[in-house]
């Protein structure tokens, strides 16, 4: 499978150039050339445990040998606590996918324990050097930090808005001390975060000269990984409810994980619909119900990794809805460069994309949901899974089931649980780094700052990683 960019600047690349170039050589995302159909496959796949179903899936988009393929995906689900990876849970009205049993409980495990060892094997092939650049807003960072950590000649530099993250995911990021871990606390949000990197990224002999690899969901490899638990999900849910399609509901920032749902549903599963569920940081909800991409200011929310206003992965949505025109990608990319906005028209029902719909989760209505699920159903939910359960409830469909993604644990987000319900929020794998040692690195939010640290820190060609 060949790779292109959503901006069609360069020429089609590979599996491997793709997951090592991770953002396009044009400032693009990188997409396969054509989306495997699998329509005649989903009988066979039903039965697949986890890492079989993943093995499948993958297959049809990296050109890795299967053997090689098939130890990588073992390895990278063998760590999960809950032997069925991604359990799905009949709670109240809806099912509960709960993707956070891997080793920073969020769901960003799925994809970047995978990546963790894809870029070690590839490193491994083709011989040199990684220093990985990333964005977070909590959860990806200490998830790649947790995929490389101590990896031989790959170095990885976080950055997180600082202050904007919860407590609990700061440590878990900043108590990690091996050499080649460096995280960057950033004064700024998130999206100056993203916005650093983007830049960084697209100044192609800098990302050439450091060999800079991206652990973001700019890089296919992540999203490739988070499409196997629509697969997963969906048959658990029609097993069990004898339903012929489902509903997800996906509380969402970056807008990598439902596009990955939405990748899915053109494969060929029968997903009725893709919820978008959205914190107060609506600009993705205000599109889907509006036709209205506008940015705003970012708010500080309850849902803090979902503090996002511009999602990097829409470009690829906008791929698709453009009729896999580039043209039109670069038009409408440079349009809200500009303007700060775009918009677009609805269809004749006055829908602007009758596969999604979406909802904005405020803080009273997480809060009412934290609370009134753990009362009713003995079930707790972080709040991000709050916000996708409180928008879900106004999508319920009698004939598709609708399975809410569980994206991290409520342990992350002790506060708003203790505010919500009054409980004390805990696992034992956080409080292990709650009194850890860390080490972390403060930075104004200037490209140009972090291009010196990088360039400080980075590791050179033929270079050997040391870590303590
Ligand atoms: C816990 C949690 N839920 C939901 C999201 C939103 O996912 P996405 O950015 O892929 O839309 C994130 C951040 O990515 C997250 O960390
Ligand atoms: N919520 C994310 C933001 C970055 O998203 P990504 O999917 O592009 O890595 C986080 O937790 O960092």
């Amino acid at each position: 499978m060949n790779y292109l960019s959503t901006r069609g600047g360069m020429a089609p690349v590979g599996f491997g150039d793709a997951v090592l170039m991770g953002l396009a050589s044009d400032g693009g995302l990188l997409l396969p050339e054509a989306i495997p159909e699998v329509r005649d496959r989903l009988e066979a796949w039903r039965g697949l445990d986890y890492a079989s179903l993943a093995f499948e899936v993958m297959r049809l988009f990296a050109d890795v040998p299967d053997d090689d393929l098939r130890r990588m995906v073992d390895r990278s689900y063998a760590v999960f606590r809950d032997p069925e990876v991604a359990p799905v849970k009949p709670v109240g009205p809806l099912w509960i996918m709960e993707l956070f049993h891997g080793p920073t409980l969020a769901f960003k495990d799925v994809a970047l324990q995978f990546l963790g060892h894809l870029f070690e094997y590839l490193l491994e092939q083709r011989g040199g050097r990684l220093n990985i650049l990333g964005a977070t807003s909590g959860d990806t960072g200490s998830a790649a930090i947790y995929g490389v950590r101590g990896k031989k000649d790959i170095r990885i530099f976080i950055m997180h808005p600082r202050g904007r993250v919860s407590p609990v995911q700061e440590r878990q990021m900043t108590s990690v001390l091996d050499g080649n871990v460096f995280n960057l606390a950033v004064e700024g949000s998130f999206d100056d975060c993203q916005h650093i990197l983007k830049s960084i990224f697209g100044d192609v002999e800098f990302k050439q000269r450091h060999a800079l690899g991206a652990v973001n969901s700019v890089n296919w490899a992540r999203v490739m990984a988070q499409i196997v638990y629509y697969f997963y999900g969906a048959f658990r849910v029609m097993d069990s409810t004898g339903a012929g399609r489902v509903r997800f509901s996906v509380p969402t920032g970056n807008f990598g994980d439902i596009l990955a749902g939405y990748l899915a549903w053109k494969m060929g599963l029968p997903v009725d619909r893709l919820v978008l569920a959205t914190n107060e940081n609506d600009i993705l909800a205000q599109f889907f119900t509006r036709g209205v991409y506008r940015r705003g200011e970012v708010h500080a929310t309850l849902s803090p990794s979902m503090d996002i206003q511009v999602a990097s992965n829409f470009e690829r949505y906008l791929y698709y809805r453009s009729g896999e025109d580039p043209r039109k990608v670069r038009h409408l990319m440079e349009t809200f460069r500009r303007t700060g906005g775009i918009s677009v028209a609805a269809d004749a029902s006055g829908r602007i994309d009758p596969v999604f719909a979406a909802g904005r989760g405020s803080r009273e209505l997480t809060l009412a949901v934290i609370r009134r699920y753990r009362e009713d159903y003995d079930y707790l939910a972080d709040p991000h899974t709050a916000v996708g359960i409180g928008v879900a409830e106004d999508f319920c469909d009698p004939e598709a089931p609708m399975i809410c993604l569980a994206t991290a644990h409520p342990a992350k987000f002790p506060d708003a649980i203790r505010e919500a319900t009054g409980e004390e929020a805990q696992h034992a794998i956080l409080d292990r780094c709650l009194n850890a040692e860390t080490r972390t690195e403060r930075m104004p939010a200037d490209e140009q700052a972090v291009r010196a640290f990088i360039a400080d820190h980075a590791l050179e060609a033929g270079s050997e990683t040391e870590s303590e």
